[in-house]
């Protein structure tokens, strides 16, 4: 018997649980465990949560706020990046004998570390692996058809888990580049926060693909200079990923920038990846002697430095220069 945890309980971490216990491999069980003890008694009785509406949680799936529902053979952690050092930390003696998988989009802004650096840290004997790509949770959780990328160094480990993990809608493709596919993850966000603030400003749909292409320009110097392939770049998880991302409203770090170009508020208790990966970005970038200005210019939107003016201003005084 195989046992999966899924840890954390919000949307992608539900739309996963959801997914596997639906087709589960046989001898496999899944739990989807959440830290609110009062929010998972509820979830375990309506089998509904606010997160994924209109969904309900198929009968196989158990859901815990127990720790040691942790200790499983593979558990994906689904909770933000930024939140991902303290959970570790809190957690590191349940997941000790798991196959720890990162399914967050991210670098932590007090490392500049991506999950799987963060996860080799806190949990020296494990090999970690990253689920990543283009996926809304509601599409995973209604069974629409979804391809990820599931990147682990050790390719037995990741043709094993890529197994375990795929359903009959949910494919999943496999690399050994853990770098790029969680820095293609990371990195998107950022620019669908440009792309978004771009629209939400009027700026128009032509400038919105200058920006993307632009975008993604940086993330793949900033991700090379990192160790990233350039193929993984141009996959799921960046270039895949980059285009659901920065077109899209049904993305929250699509909508902070729709609202930031807009001039309105938005709300602060929505996890968006992108507003600390951008500062944590510009560090990486400063650090390397990488340019990136499309960074530049999200992180001072989003820390209220720049106004979308003096953000399009910056960005087009620069010298011309060859496309590379
Ligand atoms: N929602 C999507 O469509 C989607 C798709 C792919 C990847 N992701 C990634 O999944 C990650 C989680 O996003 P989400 O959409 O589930 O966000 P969410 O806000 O819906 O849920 C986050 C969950 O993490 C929990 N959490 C926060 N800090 C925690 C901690 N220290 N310990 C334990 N639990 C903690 C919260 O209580 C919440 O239940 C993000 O990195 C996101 O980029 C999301
Ligand atoms: O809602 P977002 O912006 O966090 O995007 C969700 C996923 O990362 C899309 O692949």
């Amino acid at each position: 018997m195989t046992r999966i945890a899924v840890a954390g309980a919000g949307a992608f971490g539900t739309a996963l649980a959801v997914a596997l216990s639906g087709s589960p491999p046989e001898d496999c069980r899944v739990t989807l465990w959440g830290r609110d003890r009062a929010g998972m008694a509820r979830l375990a009785a309506t089998r509904e949560t606010a997160r994924l509406p209109g969904l309900r949680l198929p009968p196989a799936l158990t859901v815990t706020a127990d720790p040691e529902a942790l200790a499983a053979d593979v558990v994906l952690l689904a909770v933000p990046a930024q939140a991902l050092r303290g959970f570790l930390a809190e957690h590191r003696a349940h997941l000790a004998q798991a196959m720890p998988v990162a399914c967050c989009k991210g670098i932590d802004l007090t490392t500049l570390e991506g999950p799987t650096r963060l996860m080799a840290a806190a949990l020296p004997r494990s090999r970690p692996a990253i689920l990543t790509g283009p996926a809304f949770a509601a599409d995973i959780a209604r069974g629409l058809p979804t391809a990820l990328v599931l990147a682990c160094a050790d390719e037995t480990l990741g043709t094993g888990l890529q197994r375990l993990l795929s359903t009959p809608v949910l494919r999943l493709y496999r690399t050994a580049d853990v770098v790029g596919a969680e820095l293609g993850g990371a990195l998107k966000n950022v620019i669908a926060i440009a792309c978004g603030a771009c629209i939400g400003g009027g700026l128009g749909e032509s400038a919105r693909a200058a920006l993307l292409t632009r975008g993604f320009a940086e993330m793949r110097r900033l991700a090379i200079a990192l160790g990233a392939e350039e193929t993984t770049l141009m996959g799921l998880s960046g270039l895949g990923d980059l285009v659901l991302t920065a077109t899209s409203e049904g993305s929250r770090n699509y909508r902070l920038g729709l609202a930031l170009g807009r001039g309105e508020g938005f709300d602060p208790g929505v996890t968006v990846e992108g507003a600390a990966t951008a500062r944590a970005a510009l560090a990486l970038g400063g650090r390397l002697g990488i340019a990136m200005p499309v960074t530049a210019a999200v992180a001072g939107l989003v820390e209220g430095r720049l106004t979308l003016p003096e953000a399009l201003r910056v960005l087009l005084d620069r010298p011309l220069r060859a496309e590379i």
